[in-house]
């Protein structure tokens, strides 16, 4: 695998990305930097609303940026491309999406759903080789090919979650953005799956933007880290580097929370410490100084004082 590899796949610069207009606009990415490296499984964690989808969908152009841009292999992927290379990021660039159930068009059968993004980008030759293609990919997930001819309600959560998989491996991506892939899935299940994502990456060479709030799954599956804060990165890193010294006090925060086992209480009780409202402080854009390799963190040592204060007040 090229885990060390220093070609950057994805290259995002400086992008805002702002929703609503006029009193209603809400920047829900501020200037948010980095990049991914070819080989290598990049996390995104933070609480929910953070910015983190918001950030995926950019990536694979759902959502338009307000300001900076995006590069894959070192050309922008928006604003005047050519349509070769449209079309080439349309392929190369694929996403999981969260929830099997809502993301699969329930009226459509496997064969179908697995084949729209063939078809939409003319993937294929003649039919045949189109059928071939999505049964490659349906026992690369781990399904039978004859599921081909089945609908998504005849399946359990976890075969679903290995058909939206099969959908962007047929693609033969070189880059997933996989939004919170396990979170939806029953917990017996979800180690099956990011082993199938794991087995995957090497096979295909992928390379993974995964994107989580839950920070064990992040340790075990990424190699760097970035987190995020209210459409901002507050720290970013390597991910062994980052869980067992973190130096901002949010991703102290975020490490300290208990995890709960019901996933709505534990929303909840990370709303409730880091409500700015309650703290009376907001995490206003920090300055920062690469203090070792790949290793961000505020640059001015009083502002971090500031925050390492407002941490210990806040009872966290
Ligand atoms: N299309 C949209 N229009 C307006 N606001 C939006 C839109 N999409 C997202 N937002 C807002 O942007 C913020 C960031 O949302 P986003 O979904 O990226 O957060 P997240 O970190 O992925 O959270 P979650 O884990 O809940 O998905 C939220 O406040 C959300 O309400």
């Amino acid at each position: 695998m090229t885990k060390n590899s220093k070609e950057k796949l994805i290259e995002v610069k400086n992008i805002d990305i702002v929703f609503g207009q006029g009193k209603k606009q809400f920047k829900a990415v501020d200037d948010v930097s980095f990049d991914i490296y070819k080989g290598e499984t990049f996390g995104l964690v933070g609480e929910s609303g953070s910015g983190k989808t918001t950030i995926g969908r950019a990536i694979m152009r759902i959502n338009p940026i307000t300001n900076g841009e995006i590069l894959f292999h070192g050309k922008p992927i928006n604003g005047r491309i050519t349509s070769a290379w449209d079309h080439e990021i349309t392929q190369k660039i694929q996403m999981i999406f969260q929830d099997p159930g809502a993301s699969l068009n329930e009226r459509a059968k496997v064969d179908y759903i697995v084949s729209e993004g063939l078809i939409n980008n003319k993937r294929y030759g003649n039919e045949q080789e189109r059928i071939d293609k999505v049964k490659k990919a349906l026992l690369e997930v781990g399904l039978l090919p004859e599921f081909a001819s089945r609908f998504p309600h005849e399946f359990s959560g976890g075969q679903r979650q290995r058909i939206g998989i099969a959908r962007a491996l047929v693609m033969e991506p070189e880059f997933i953005v996989a939004d919170e892939p396990i979170s939806a899935l029953d917990v017996s299940i979800r180690a099956q799956v990011l082993n199938l994502l794991s087995s995957l990456q090497e096979h295909r060479e992928l390379t993974y933007l995964f994107i989580a709030h839950d920070l064990s799954i992040v340790r075990f599956i990424t190699d760097r880290t970035a987190v995020i804060y209210k459409g901002k990165i507050v720290e970013l890193g390597e991910t062994e580097k980052l869980f067992n010294n973190p130096l901002h006090p949010y991703t102290k925060a975020l490490l300290s929370a208990v995890p709960e086992p019901n996933p709505l209480k534990e929303r909840r009780k990370k709303l409730q410490v880091y409500d700015p409202t309650v703290h009376q402080y907001e995490m206003d854009p920090p300055e920062f100084a690469e203090i070792e390799e790949g290793h961000f963190v505020l640059a001015n040592q009083e502002e971090q004082a500031q925050y390492r204060a407002v941490l210990a007040g806040s009872g966290v």
